[in-house]
């Protein structure tokens, strides 16, 4: 299954997303019933899904239970929930050591280290979110690396996990999740992805850019498989964070892409390598974008294969 991603979405969902961003909060009622995948479906998953293996499930569950139940006793399933706590829960934070109950990070919190290769990366505390300028013709808002990180962001460091609800791709209850009609959709692995329509984090404002300075890649993290977005070169303080949405995004969204890579409207190129269908197809110059292959082929269950050459 191709991934996507893309975030629309209406302003009323977004003035709610950006108030509540970065938090837990109650489900709105609509949400609170078995929409979506119900506890045995989420139990089942789990049992088939080995990439969670060296979890209790019983502890989980447990976990799950306590931080995300709501007033109508339904676990919210798929979950904003695990992508938060799944994996984080166990990992040493960086405001509170190791003490994943301290009053600053509690379970909600996304300001975490984690591990990915070997390497220690910091989850969040990195970015914020601001309105785009003027001059910027993408609408709404974008993330951007804070100012007060004088030493920028190395490349190679991971900024953030995309987090969302888990959709599971087929099954029993793929008739009663909405992920198909969401336009805030990547690809996790095989069994998931991952909806940020409605619950996520900072990383659902991070734009497109034809040659992006993250990537979205699958990695695992204590266990976890996790979509996280890794520095493809040095990233300088208030820069903002971008990813290549890849062509798939454009072609299903129809926009058009208003980075600065070209001083007019474009539709993105292909990466590098990328066998071109129609070389016609109107492109305004923009014919070096192959810094950054963020397509979402790139960042399947393999993980990311694409050309990771540092951005001019
Ligand atoms: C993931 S959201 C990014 C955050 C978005 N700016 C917001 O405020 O919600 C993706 C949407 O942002 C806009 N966008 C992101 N990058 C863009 C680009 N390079 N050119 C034009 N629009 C872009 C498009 O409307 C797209 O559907």
């Amino acid at each position: 299954m191709a991934p996507t991603c893309s975030f629309p979405g209406d302003e009323q969902t977004r003035a709610r997303f950006r108030n509540n961003f970065g938090t837990v909060v109650a489900l709105p009622a609509w949400r609170t019933s078995e929409y979506r995948v119900n506890k045995p479906t989420w139990r089942k998953m789990l049992r088939e899904n080995p990439m969670r293996a060296p979890y209790h499930e019983a502890a989980r569950l447990q976990h799950f239970q306590r931080y995300f139940t709501n007033a109508n006793g339904y676990t919210r399933p798929q979950v904003l929930n695990a992508v938060l706590d799944y994996g984080t829960e166990q990992m040493e934070c960086v405001v509170c050591g190791r003490n994943p109950e301290g009053p600053i990070c509690g379970q909600a919190c996304l300001n975490r280290w984690y591990e990915a290769d070997g390497a220690m990366g910091r989850l969040q505390n990195l970015c914020e979110v601001r309105t785009m300028p003027p001059e910027s013709r993408i609408p709404g808002q974008g993330l951007f690396l804070r100012e007060h990180l004088p030493e920028g962001l190395s490349a190679g460091q991971h900024v953030g996990e995309y987090v969302g609800e888990l959709v599971p791709l087929e099954g029993p209850d793929d008739a009663l999740n909405d992920a198909a009609d969401s336009n805030y959709v990547y690809n996790c692995n095989d069994h998931f992805n991952i909806d940020a329509e409605k619950w996520g984090n900072e990383t659902r404002f991070i734009n497109h850019h034809c040659r992006a300075n993250l990537v979205a890649e699958s990695i695992v993290v204590g266990g976890r498989r996790i979509v996280a977005f890794r520095a493809l070169r040095d990233i300088a303080a208030g820069e903002e964070l971008t990813v290549d949405y890849g062509q798939d995004f454009f072609q299903k969204t129809g926009e058009l892409c208003f980075c600065n890579v070209s001083p007019v409207p474009h539709v993105p190129t292909p990466p590098a390598g990328t066998p071109t269908p129609d070389p016609s197809e109107g492109d305004d110059g923009d014919d070096e974008a192959d810094g950054s292959d963020g397509s979402y082929s790139s960042w399947t269950d393999q993980g990311f294969s694409g050309d990771e050459a540092g951005q001019s």
